[in-house]
């Protein structure tokens, strides 16, 4: 290259970087058409396009820069990214921007996919707002507050209304929802229990796709969203549907099944509520003395009433709500092209699922897949990758899902724990999946973790 060349190529390079420090946007776009690798260039002092645009806060420029995949963690003479940048000069909507994007993720942490299987059960749509729970004042204000949604609880299960979707008379059920005006009666009767959910999630312009550059709208910050409880009460189930103005309410029979009906949103607020109230109705005498107890923080802690308690001293796992963690794996044959499916002697004809098994004190998730795999089938396990979770609220575990490789075939079944197992090919799989004329076997329905670990393990090699 030519001194004049090197001369025109830093000068176009200066002449983007000071676009780019004035938010001229069209100057930025106009010079990045021509000549793309500005996108990531560094000027004299160090600094990017993106960095100075977000050091003086020009969103629009920041925002044009990210969608042309403008490298954001390059770093100025003092180590500082343009989120760092525009953080200490108080910018927060491009802060939020740049700390947001997915592809961000996966450089911070190679292999992690944003986009990572969410399981049914496992949709968050409120804010459970902890640092709440132990605050009487603002819990009292929100128990009464006309906008509260209030979901009602019969034997744990709560109360649904149901509709006839689709011409397969696929039933949907929704959850019937109440203002503090209907429940009233309720909240004052010293047997309910009420558990506060949390409040809806806001959505923030920034939280959707299609990007803004106008600031947060006040009206959206100022007004409280609704907050949400579960009350549960042994009122008569019969009484209680007579509140509800929907023709087709009910309470669930079977909750495994009927469960199953709602929303992913509505599905992951029942997930929440019913484990709560299931470590409530089985916890009511103090673990550690047997004494009674009574429940505090909205519905997440139970404290012993007698004053002598060790429970009352430090902090004690069994005053707060509890989770048990279940590995439930696919195991792969040495081969890659079969899987170890078992059923239990409860399950339908022809269902063959995933093993599973509680997870044992002071044993890893690797380890209990081990264990639990030569316990009920005797296939041995070598390596163990974890692939996604699931709060299953039955009542109250934590499906880690994992897939497996064996390192033995052989397959010889705990009769007290499944009936049968055996090795499935990826062909018979692949054609339960996509509901063929003569499966070979049937396997839960999509709701399940179990039902994802086979179709991840399907798709990891083809399209499905
Ligand atoms: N969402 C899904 O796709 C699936 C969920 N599951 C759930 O996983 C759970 C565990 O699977 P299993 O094969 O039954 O486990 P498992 O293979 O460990 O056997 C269950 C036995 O373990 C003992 N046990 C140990 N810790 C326990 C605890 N904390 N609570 C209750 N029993 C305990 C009991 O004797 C029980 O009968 C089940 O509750 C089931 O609901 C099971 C398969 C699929
Ligand atoms: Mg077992
Ligand atoms: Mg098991
Ligand atoms: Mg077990
Ligand atoms: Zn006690």
């Amino acid at each position: 290259m030519t001194s004049l060349q090197l001369g025109a190529k830093e000068e176009m390079v200066e002449k983007f970087l000071d676009a780019a420090a004035r938010g001229d946007l069209t100057l930025v776009s106009t010079l990045l058409s021509h000549v793309p690798s500005l996108i990531n260039q560094k000027g004299d002092s160090g600094w990017t396009g993106l960095m100075l645009a977000a050091r003086n806060g020009h969103f629009g420029v920041v925002e044009a820069l990210l969608s042309q995949g403008c490298d954001k963690f390059l770093v100025n003479s003092s180590s500082q990214t343009a989120y760092d940048i525009s953080k200490f000069w108080g910018h927060r909507n491009i802060s939020n921007l740049l700390s947001r994007t997915d592809e961000g993720c996966q450089r911070v942490l190679p292999g992690s996919d944003l986009h990572q299987q969410e399981n049914y059960f496992s949709r968050e749509m409120l804010d459970r707002l902890s640092g709440k729970r132990a605050d009487k004042v603002w819990m009292e204000a929100k128990r009464s507050d006309p906008g509260t949604v209030y979901l009602l609880f019969s034997n744990l299960n709560p109360m649904i209304s149901s509709s006839k979707e689709d011409e397969d008379n696929r039933v949907e059920s929704r959850l019937c929802r109440f203002r503090f005006e209907a429940v009233k009666d309720l909240l004052q009767k010293p047997q309910t229990l009420v558990i506060f959910l949390g409040v809806e999630k806001r959505k923030t312009p920034f939280s959707s796709s299609s990007s803004s550059s106008s600031p947060l709208q006040t009206e959206e910050v100022t007004q409280e969203p609704p907050a949400w409880f579960a009350i549960s009460t042994d009122e008569d189930a019969a009484e209680l549907l007579k509140r509800c103005r929907e023709k087709h309410s009910c309470f669930p029979k079977l909750p495994h099944r009927d469960l199953l009906k709602l929303s992913e949103e509505e599905a992951g607020v029942v997930a929440q509520a019913r484990s709560v109230l299931a470590w409530h109705s089985r916890y009511s005498f103090c673990p550690t003395c047997g004494s009674s107890t009574k429940m505090e923080e909205g519905g997440y802690k139970r404290r012993c009433l007698n004053s002598d308690c060790r429970s009352l001293k430090g902090v004690h796992n069994t005053c707060y709500p509890r989770v048990d963690p279940v590995v439930i794996m696919l195991v792969i044959h040495p081969d890659g092209n079969q899987c170890l499916l078992g059923r239990k002697k409860i399950f339908p004809t022809g269902l063959f699922s995933c093993l599973a098994g509680f997870v044992e004190p002071g044993e890893s998730m690797e380890e209990a897949v081990r264990r639990e795999v030569e316990e009920e089938s005797g296939v041995k396990v070598g390596p163990v990758s974890y692939v996604s979770c699931q709060p299953w609220p039955m009542p109250s575990s934590l499906m880690i899902g994992c897939l497996a490789v064996a390192i033995s075939t052989d397959i010889k079944v705990d009769e007290n724990e499944i009936e049968d197992a055996s090795w499935f090919t990826r062909q018979q799989v692949t054609e339960t999946l996509l509901k063929g004329p003569r499966p070979a076997l049937t396997i839960p329905p999509r709701q399940t973790i179990a039902h994802q670990l086979i179709r991840h393990w399907i798709g990891m090699n083809s399209n499905l």
